[in-house]
């Protein structure tokens, strides 16, 4: 707080204060980065002590939140220009670049040596790699430059259930990579649904989302090629055996839902930003799926590991 007081410092009218510094980690959509880093935790064989179970959680979400504070600090600008990102933190004026900086600077750092004193090295290595690509990768580079941006970027939050399975086994194996799959995958969908009815925002900062450069028609009809290409992944734990059928209905089901809820968004060619009722019920429900896959794949874990049902490939 002292530094808002330097003489080179601008007069800030209303001082950071703990909520700021909370916002910064983004924390509404590190809930559903952190449940599926613990369903990755809690689905992948074997045990792992819960003190250590509960570092590795902990590791990720700094992880997380200081990638999302380096984000806002990065995008400080851009955010200005936004009706929905106006108010954060550092466009408001509330709390100096630096402080952002330092503070995603230091969450990021402590992340990864917990994660590597406490649980191993490949999954601090992991969580490096995820703090890196959302924070330089997407942020920097990706976003401002491509409108395949979420495409690519959207590995970074593909991370968390693959760094979860990672610190229980130390080692990376099909699962992992398939949890990883499926969160790339959905992260299309997600956004542009999000990006068709915030496109006049995106536009207005030039950022080259989907919907500003190729057209609403085009990014329609990517998210429902990428909504069929969601389903086989998401079913493949299943139809690998490494899960039993209790996860496999809970998936076809879903899959099922999704592609029920981008049919109507992928089949107009455009909408009015008052009328996007079809793209922003699909955006919550996206949501509301990767919560409640993962959810399905922990409760199959746990009724294999009772014996209540018949094992998969690790039971
Ligand atoms: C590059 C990939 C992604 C992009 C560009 C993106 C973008 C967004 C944006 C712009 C919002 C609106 C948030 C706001 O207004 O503050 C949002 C909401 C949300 N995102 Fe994503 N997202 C991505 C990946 C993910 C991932 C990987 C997850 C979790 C696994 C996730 C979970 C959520 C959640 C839970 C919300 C709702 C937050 C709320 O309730 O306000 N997103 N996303
Ligand atoms: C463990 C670890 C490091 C996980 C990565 C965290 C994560 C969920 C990355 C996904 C990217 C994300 C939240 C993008 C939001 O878009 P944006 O940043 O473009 O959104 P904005 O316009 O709201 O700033």
């Amino acid at each position: 707080m002292d530094t808002l007081l330097t003489p080179t410092a601008k007069p800030h009218p209303m001082p950071a204060d703990w909520r700021d510094f909370f916002t910064l980690t983004k924390p509404r959509v590190m809930t559903l980065v952190i449940f599926t880093g613990i369903c990755g935790l809690l689905a992948a064989p074997g045990s792992i002590h819960p003190v250590l179970g509960f570092t590795a959680i902990l590791a990720i979400a700094m992880g997380a939140g200081g990638s999302a504070a380096l984000n806002h600090w990065w995008e400080m600008d851009l955010d200005a220009g936004m009706k929905r990102t106006a108010n954060r933190p550092l466009p408001s004026g509330r709390m100096l670049p630096k402080d952002a900086r330092d503070f995603g600077i230091f969450l990021s750092v402590t992340s990864v040596g917990l994660m590597g004193v406490a649980i191993g090295w490949l999954a601090a290595i992991s969580l490096a790699v995820a703090i890196v690509y959302y924070a330089v990768i997407y942020t920097m580079w990706l976003k401002p430059r491509t409108p395949q941006n979420i495409v690519i970027g959207g590995g970074s939050g593909a991370f968390p259930p693959f760094i979860g399975w990672v610190a229980v086994t130390g080692e990376i194996t099909l699962m992992p990579v398939l949890l990883f799959a499926i969160i790339f995958m959905w992260t299309p969908p997600h956004f542009w649904a999000l990006a068709l009815f915030m496109k006049s925002d995106y536009a207005k900062v030039g950022i080259p989302m989907m919907p500003v450069v190729a057209g609403e028609k085009s990014t329609r009809t990517q998210i429902l090629v990428y909504t069929v290409l969601l389903a086989p992944v998401a079913i493949a734990p299943w139809a690998i055996g490494a899960t039993s059928w209790v996860y496999g209905s809970v998936a076809v089901v879903l899959s099922l839902l999704f592609l029920a809820f981008a049919m109507p968004v992928g089949t107009r060619t455009r909408a009015d930003e008052d009328a996007m009722q079809p793209e922003k019920t699909l955006f919550k429900f996206s949501i509301y799926y990767l919560f409640a896959l993962f959810a399905a794949l922990v409760a199959d874990r746990l009724l294999e590991n009772n014996g209540l049902i018949g094992g998969g490939m690790f039971a």
